[in-house]
């Protein structure tokens, strides 16, 4: 080891022992993380990690469509920088390399460095350095050699900023680094500033591209520079709410909230009147044929002016054909999105995977189709004749999940059946077995599943021998595995097996489908009822409005409720649940709800299933609700439900 690394290493562990050197605060604080929080060790230097090809290739796909955005403005960046023996890395918001431009003669160099495509720079493994600090505070900043946590790093500098989406969270990150670079810190100040203003490019580009069919809204502090090269850029949709922003608009809004003492700092979703002293209605008096100093508009909060530009959505064009059609996709994954490039990246990395025997990993906030998507796997597999077979790992008591996946002989523990029982892997046998809420699942039945999936046997409580079994395993979860292994609550070796091929599915909030999925949901609720709804313009744009907290199912939800207590088969703003008429201020029509406060999705859906398994006999129906046959009545008057005998031709 080097003296200056040996210096390095005395210098990270006197931190330890309150000897407090001349470094920003930011190193200091990373330096405490990698050991206190990442259990690094710094004596133990590690060697840069490239991720295998096939790993990379799944990050690469996840931001297709990002990267092909940012292409552009990483060429130029590049080209700036080169000369001054820079390479340029683009790493995803887990401090993957998944773009990277440098001189090809020092590839073996810059590849033991990490500085390469496919390094992994999140701060736990690589401790402290541009990405992985930038990844955990969120900031720009450079880590100029020593700053280094890790000893054999100390000789790079590299300077990092953050891309945000267009909804606030982490996109990626950009950054330049070299191998060599003079002493003092300061030199690379430049080097900060050109890849803060590169990202913010990036940002934008990745705003405009993303929502080029809606309101553009673009403001400058500086009415010189309001065509130019705007601070802040939104996108609003025709009810005139913020459906997209670039960062540093987040964080103006984030304090004007703020400064009114809002108790939310949630600006997606808000109507643009909750900040600025305009609405939809207003956005035309900002068109750029308009003289600059006429397109003022003020922050409502602070009373700070901003000069504006706005662009309004393209007028309608011929409708382009979907990505879905374009590309060869199996029918049950074509029909899962219609024109949205998250879906569109996530189904095609799907379609390579139906036909392999790889264990899957869906992962997606709740409601967002994870099983739907593991039903159109199956489907499109050559497993579809076979059976599907889905367990939800959370909702199984501890003490029965591993009885109820691997089966028991008879009379195997206290309690068994006398017959002894298959078990789930053994009935999904020849077809897919999904394995919801993953996470959930205690860790002696993840050492079992481990066995099924690496020697395709399973052995059921009380047997000795083990039976062979072929099944395919899709799993799922909300939760983040990589946490879950880190508190030891999931086994790595099995998150390594299975995170072999994630697929992960977007909030429907960043989808942009959602007309289409409610066209579809809708057509779907209309073929079970036997009815054609229609939706007013005011309901669908109160719909496209909404955040979806609850994604997919939370629709689902709304469209069931909304299609029972509409009129005519007409569903208006008012029919929709009050969550969503809430967020948008709407009124409520005087009488709903005034006879029956109780009356929910969830009564309307009983009400619907007990009306259906009874043939629509009313006596039937009140019986098993226990209600009396008046209220049975009353509350399908309410939701407009009326027996197929009754219906119009
Ligand atoms: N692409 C789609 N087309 C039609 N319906 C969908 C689609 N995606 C999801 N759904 C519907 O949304 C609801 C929720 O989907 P699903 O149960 O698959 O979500 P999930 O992510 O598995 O939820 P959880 O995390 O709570 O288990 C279901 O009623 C499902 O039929």
């Amino acid at each position: 080891m080097k003296r200056n690394q040996v210096a390095h290493i005395d210098e990270v562990v006197g931190l330890m022992t309150g000897k407090v050197s001349d470094r920003d605060k930011v190193i200091h604080d990373s330096w405490r993380r990698c050991i206190n929080q990442h259990g690094l060790d710094p004596i133990a230097s590690r060697v840069a990690y490239i991720l295998p090809q096939e790993r990379l290739t799944e990050h690469r796909e996840a931001m297709e469509e990002f990267l092909r955005t940012a292409r552009f403005g990483l060429e130029t960046l590049y080209r700036q920088v080169s000369c001054l023996d820079y390479v340029m890395l683009l790493t995803d918001a887990k401090g993957v390399t998944v773009d990277f431009m440098g001189d090809p003669t020092f590839s073996d160099n810059l590849r033991g460095a990490g500085l390469y495509l496919g390094a992994d720079w999140h701060e736990p493994l690589a401790g402290t350095c541009a990405v992985g600090t930038c990844i955990a505070t969120g900031e720009p900043l450079v880590v100029h050699q020593s700053d280094h946590f890790d000893a054999s790093h100390i000789s790079l500098t590299c300077t990092s900023a953050p891309i945000f989406d267009s909804y606030g969270d982490l996109a990626a990150v950009l950054d330049i680094s070299a191998l060599h670079s003079p002493e003092p810190k300061v030199s690379q100040h430049l080097a900060l500033q050109l890849v803060q203003s590169f990202a913010h490019k990036i940002e934008n580009a990745n705003l405009l591209n993303r929502f080029r069919s809606d309101w553009i809204l673009k403001l400058s502090n500086a009415q010189e520079f309001a065509d130019i090269d705007p601070d802040f850029i939104l996108a609003v949709d025709n009810n005139g709410c913020i459906i997209g922003l670039n960062n540093r608009t987040r964080q103006l809004l984030a304090r004007e909230a703020t400064l009114v003492g809002r108790a939310s700092t949630r600006v997606i979703g808000e109507p643009l009147s909750t900040f600025f002293d305009c609405d939809v209605t207003s956005l035309p008096q900002f068109a750029r044929f308009r003289p600059t100093d006429q397109r003022m508009m003020r922050l409502l909060a602070s009373g700070t002016a901003l000069f504006a530009q706005a662009m309004p959505p393209p007028a309608a064009t011929p409708a382009r054909p979907s990505p879905a059609a374009e590309v060869n996709l199996p029918p049950p994954l074509r029909e899962m999105f219609c024109d949205d490039p998250i879906m569109s990246g996530a189904m095609k990395r799907a379609a390579k995977l139906v036909g392999t025997q790889m264990s899957i990993l869906i992962q997606g906030e709740t409601g967002t189709g994870k099983e739907h998507l593991a039903k159109a796997l199956h489907a499109a597999s050559p497993r579809a004749g076979k059976p599907f077979v889905a367990v939800n790992c959370a909702a199984l008591p501890e003490s029965l999940i591993e009885s109820e996946l691997f089966g028991y002989e008879a009379g195997s523990f206290t309690g068994a059946a006398s017959k002894g029982k298959k078990g789930l892997v053994l009935e999904a046998d020849g077809g897919t077995l999904f394995l919801d809420e993953i996470g959930d699942m205690p860790l002696a039945s993840q050492t079992r599943l481990l066995r099924v999936l690496a020697e395709r046997e399973v052995t059921p409580i009380g047997k000795v021998k083990p039976l062979p079994v072929n099944v395919r395993v899709v799993a799922a979860t909300h939760r983040d595995l990589v946490e879950l292994v880190k508190a030891k609550s999931f086994r790595e070796d099995l998150y390594f097996r299975l995170n072999g091929a994630v697929l992960t599915l977007p909030p429907l909030r960043q989808r942009a489908d959602v007309r289409w999925l409610i066209g579809r949901l809708l057509a779907r609720r209309a073929k079970e009822d036997g009815a054609v709804y229609r939706l007013t313009e005011a309901a669908l744009a109160a719909l496209c409005a909404h955040s979806w907290p609850g994604n997919v199912r939370e629709l689902v939800n709304c469209l069931d409720y909304a299609s029972a207590v509409c009129s005519e088969h007409v569903i208006d703003v008012e029919d929709l649940p009050d969550i969503i008429l809430r967020a948008q201020g709407a009124p409520r029509r005087a009488d709903a709800g005034a006879a029956e406060s109780d009356i929910g999705p969830e009564t309307l859906k009983g009400l619907r299933e007990a009306l259906r398994e009874h043939h629509w006999n009313v006596s039937a129906v009140a019986r098993v609700l226990g209600v009396d046959r008046s209220t049975v009545h009353r509350r399908m008057r309410r939701f407009g439900l009326v027996p197929p005998q009754k219906r119009d031709p």
